[in-house]
């Protein structure tokens, strides 16, 4: 959390829930035709703690995650991170907002094709308005794209952008971190980087969340939300249940 905000966020205590949405909703309207894609999600992510979403297709997770990044608005309820409200703003507020607290990682992986990795994750945290916390070469390392770092997106290998793509949501440290299917059609190598990354994250304290089809994303959550016809169910996950008795046991 930067002590630097401006805008609420930053400023305020941490609460125990970094992200909370209350009663989501989304309609979609195209011509005749309605969807109702989220009808009253509600959740909560604390700070530290990694959950997965998951779902048949169709089921709502790509619009749930669009409406907490503040890409796309709820038709009701509300998104807020660290008690803030970051829901029905302007674009361009929601777009400030996510670029100093928010990192996504998108299935498109979210990088401009003009730019090089390096630059990417420069733009990202220029967009974040602050000193980041950690610099480009280090997350390159991280992400084990060192020698990569003047490529461009389209001199990547699949892995290599999905890896890429992760350094540039990270690239403004932030307090919560989504992914959708960070993992889809990597190799095992890859997938394992990735999420060990997403849990290291969590373990500095991030709250990070993570739509998945991924039997090991899953595992490496703490919780798994269930999404069904938009509608939201939870489950803990045997990991976590041994992680907490283990911790219990460790007093
Ligand atoms: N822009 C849109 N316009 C109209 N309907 C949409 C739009 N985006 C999504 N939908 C519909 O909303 C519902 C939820 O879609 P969404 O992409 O959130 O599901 P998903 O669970 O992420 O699916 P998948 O696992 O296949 O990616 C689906 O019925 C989908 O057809």
């Amino acid at each position: 959390m930067s002590a630097d905000s401006h805008d609420g966020i930053g400023a305020r205590r941490p609460a125990e829930d970094v992200l909370s949405a209350r009663e989501l909703y989304r309609f979609y309207r195209a011509g005749e035709e309605e969807t109702l894609a989220l009808r009253g999600v509600s959740l909560n992510v604390r700070r530290g703690e990694t959950v997965a979403v998951v779902g048949p297709s169709g089921s709502g997770k790509s619009t749930l995650l669009s409406c907490l990044a503040g890409l796309d608005e709820p038709s009701g309820g509300e998104v807020r991170v660290n008690g803030v409200r970051i829901s029905h703003r302007p674009e361009t507020e929601r777009a400030r907002l996510r670029a100093r607290h928010i990192g996504v990682l998108l299935q498109t992986r979210n990088l401009l094709p003009h730019l090089s990795v390096r630059d990417n994750i420069l733009l990202a945290q220029r967009a974040a308005g602050r000193r980041s916390a950690v610099s480009w070469r280090e997350l390159v390392g991280q992400v084990g794209l060192a020698e990569r770092a003047h490529a461009l997106p389209r001199q990547l290998s699949g892995g290599e952008v999905a890896r890429a793509g992760l350094a540039v949501a990270l690239a403004n440290a932030p307090e919560v971190l989504l992914a959708d299917e960070p993992t889809g059609e990597l190799d095992g190598g890859t997938e394992q980087l990735v999420l060990t990354m997403l849990r290291d994250r969590a373990a500095d304290g991030c709250a990070v969340l993570i739509v998945t089809h991924s039997a090991e994303a899953v595992r490496i959550a703490d919780r798994v939300i269930t999404l069904t016809d938009g509608r939201a169910g939870s489950t803990s996950t045997a990991d976590h249940r041994s992680r907490q008795e283990e911790r219990h046991a460790r007093g």
